[in-house]
């Protein structure tokens, strides 16, 4: 952790919706009123009083009044609140409890809630007792709450005020709070700043007037150089969601903490400049190109995440240049890919399609003709990747033989049988089904030569990408009768949202099935990559790791533990890890773990360390010839 210190500063923390994630006194009465046939109706009372209390927009010391009346509560539900308390601390405030320890002296709990159960919950943190100012309840006998003591500053209009004048604290006075009455503070000249705390919520009309913005204690800390347990504050990494992921991933980032913004199509390259600039992680599909340009636009971007197979929409050698890491889901759609083939396969070679579309019309064509079973044809596979393996096997068991080409020399699985050439391939073949990755020198890899080469009559299918395969060369072989039925879910150009028209040559071709890039498109597919893609992220971001990534020398790391760790990414040139390692040795630091890994052109290091550091050790770092990035973790 940073160990630089302040100048004599008080903190001044509200505790309802600040210190916790909800508004004491309307959880009590939902814990006092249950079995309450109108239970929801008085809690939503309750609520909408506080609301207009923490908004300013009714005097405090009514609304108190007012809520009191209508609570009914004794010291069992007191003590079942507490215990609820316990569970809703804010997240930002349970990670940083050295940091209300290490400074109780000067932190002060500020509240028109009620003692009876804010002492309790931040003594725990390391608040002292006598730090508590707020209002207290009065019993009766039997111990129900039949009033506050109205003698308590904080029970009147302007409560916090009068009791910060009488405090009189010697010092700078920061408050953090998500209150209205918390902002007069400062209004009042009793505090120099004023923080709105919008980790729990964030009301406009104090968020308006605030001196900081502050959506978590993390950031707070960082604003002020104080230490704290995030070395950057994850309420300041902000994370664009393109192209309408799966909810799961919205989730996963959120309750880490970043702020999510989500767009449900893609985005063109002047449109995504512009949003990308403060962005660090990015989340796409396949219709986002992530250019050179886009690329020098994102000054704060960490990750790339596509959340299909393909990557090849974005530029990953300049990613890495910049020590950008992409990772994807190389096989959470993989299945869908190919039940789609199946299913369209099979479609095509009964020609399905032709028939149903005239049932429509009103005609009946019961014939057999060109209509076959794939029992016993030859399958061609084109690319025997994660999908034309899975194909392979599912088509065996369907009764297919099945006949592979590769540019890599794979191995066949089950009676799958590699051939040495594309050409043979296509000639044998009495369906060929493309599943080669997207490359650029794939490009038009089947045009008019390759379909004068298949067996007059195939089935045709491209599951893998639009570029693959030169469309009017298709079409000719379509209409000439070299192929008898085209499976196509990918295309050159294709619409970047829903709105947008689908413009193709394919159009109103008889025996052809065309899909709007939906192989991968499975609720299972979609959720299992809405959670798989958030996980590496999240990995690299919070641990270093790189296992995984598409374009980044990959490093699989165990957590840091108490160390901190450092990231250091660098071009690949001689000599970085000696003037790294002098810089250790120079400021006497003990490293507890080091792991590197190169590729041609980046080296990426990570150090954990067991001693804090200073600033000029980390510039020191920074300023090394060839640093692209550097990142520090604790
Ligand atoms: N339609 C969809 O919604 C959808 C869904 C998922 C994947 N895809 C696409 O499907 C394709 C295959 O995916 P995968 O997961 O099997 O990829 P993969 O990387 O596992 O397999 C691709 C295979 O193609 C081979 N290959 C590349 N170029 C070749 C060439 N010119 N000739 C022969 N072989 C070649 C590679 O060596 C590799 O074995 C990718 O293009 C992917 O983007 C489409
Ligand atoms: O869902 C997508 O946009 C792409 C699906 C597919 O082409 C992939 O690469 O996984």
């Amino acid at each position: 952790m940073l160990t630089q210190t302040l100048t004599p500063t008080y903190f001044v923390i509200d505790f309802d919706s600040t210190f916790t994630k909800v508004e004491g006194l309307d959880e009590l009465a939902h814990i006092a009123l249950a079995g309450h046939p109108e239970r929801d109706a008085v809690v939503q009372h309750i609520r909408d009083l506080t609301d207009k209390g923490m908004n300013g927009e009714m005097s405090f010391a009514e609304g108190l009044r007012r809520r009191i009346e209508l609570l009914s509560a004794g010291r069992p539900h007191i003590e079942q609140l507490v215990e609820f308390l316990r569970t809703k601390i804010s997240d930002s405030f349970q990670r940083n409890k050295s940091f209300l320890t290490d400074h109780a002296e000067h932190i002060f709990i500020v509240s028109s809630g009620f003692k009876e159960f804010i002492v309790p919950i931040v003594t725990e943190l390391g608040i002292l007792p006598n730090h508590v100012y707020a209002n207290e309840f009065r019993f009766d006998e039997q111990g129900h709450i039949i009033g506050i003591d109205e003698t308590n500053v904080l029970s009147t209009d302007g409560g916090k005020i009068k009791l910060l004048r009488t405090l009189s604290l010697p010092g700078d006075v920061y408050v953090i709070g998500d209150g209205y009455t918390d902002y007069e503070l400062r209004e009042a000249g009793l505090a120099n700043r004023f923080y709105a705390f919008t980790e729990n919520i964030a009301r406009p009309r104090v968020t308006q007037v605030a001196d900081h913005i502050s959506a978590s204690l993390d950031e707070f800390l960082y604003d002020n150089k104080l230490s704290r347990s995030q070395s950057y504050p994850k309420s300041r990494i902000k994370v664009l969601l393109l192209e309408n992921v799966h909810p799961a991933a919205v989730r996963a980032f959120e309750i880490e903490g970043f702020k999510v913004e989500f767009v449900k199509g893609a985005l063109d390259e002047d449109e995504l400049c512009e949003r990308i600039k403060d962005v660090s992680i990015i989340g796409i599909r396949s219709k986002t190109q992530i250019t050179q340009r886009v690329l020098e636009s994102a000054n704060r971007l960490m990750a790339i995440g596509a959340f299909c197979i393909g990557t090849n929409q974005i530029d990953l050698e300049t990613a890495a240049r910049r020590g950008v890491v992409v990772f994807n889901a190389p096989y959470s759609n993989t299945r869908s890919v190919v039940e789609l083939a199946v299913g369209e396969m099979i479609m095509l070679i009964r020609n399905i399609v032709p028939k149903s579309n005239q049932m429509h019309v009103g005609n009946w064509d019961k014939s057999a003709t060109g209509s076959f079973e794939v029992r016993g044809k030859k399958l061609g596979l084109v690319g025997y990747g994660n999908i034309g393996t899975q194909l392979s096997v599912v088509a065996e068991a369907l009764g297919m033989e099945v006949y592979f080409y590769d540019v890599v020399d794979k191995l066949a699985i089950g009676n799958a049988r590699k051939v040495q050439s594309l050409e043979e391939l296509l000639r044998i073949s009495d369906v060929v089904s493309l599943h080669v990755d997207g490359r650029k020198e794939n490009t038009n890899l089947i045009g008019k030569r390759e379909f004068d080469l298949m067996k007059r009559g195939v089935i045709f299918m491209n599951l893998a990408r639009g570029h693959v395969v030169d469309i009017p060369a298709l079409r000719e072989a379509i209409e000439s009768g070299i192929v008898a039925g085209a499976g196509v879910d990918v295309f050159p150009k294709e619409p970047k949202t829903n709105d947008e028209s689908f413009e193709s040559e394919l159009r109103g071709l008889p025996n052809v099935i065309l899909t709007p890039h939906i192989g991968g498109s499975t609720e299972e597919a979609q959720v299992n990559i809405g959670h798989y893609v958030p996980a590496k992220l999240l990995e690299y971001i919070n641990n270093g790791s790189s296992y995984g990534s598409v374009n980044f020398p990959e490093v699989q790391l165990p957590k840091p533990g108490t160390s901190h760790r450092l990231l250091h990414i660098h071009h690949n040139v001689p000599g970085i890890m000696a003037k790294l390692n002098s810089i250790f040795a120079n400021y006497n630091i003990n490293i507890t773990g080091q792991y590197l890994k190169t590729d041609e052109h980046i080296g990426y290091v990570i150090v954990d360390i067991a001693k804090n550091y200073s600033e000029e050790f980390v510039q020191e770092l920074k300023a090394i010839e060839g640093t692209i990035r550097f990142r520090m973790l604790y």
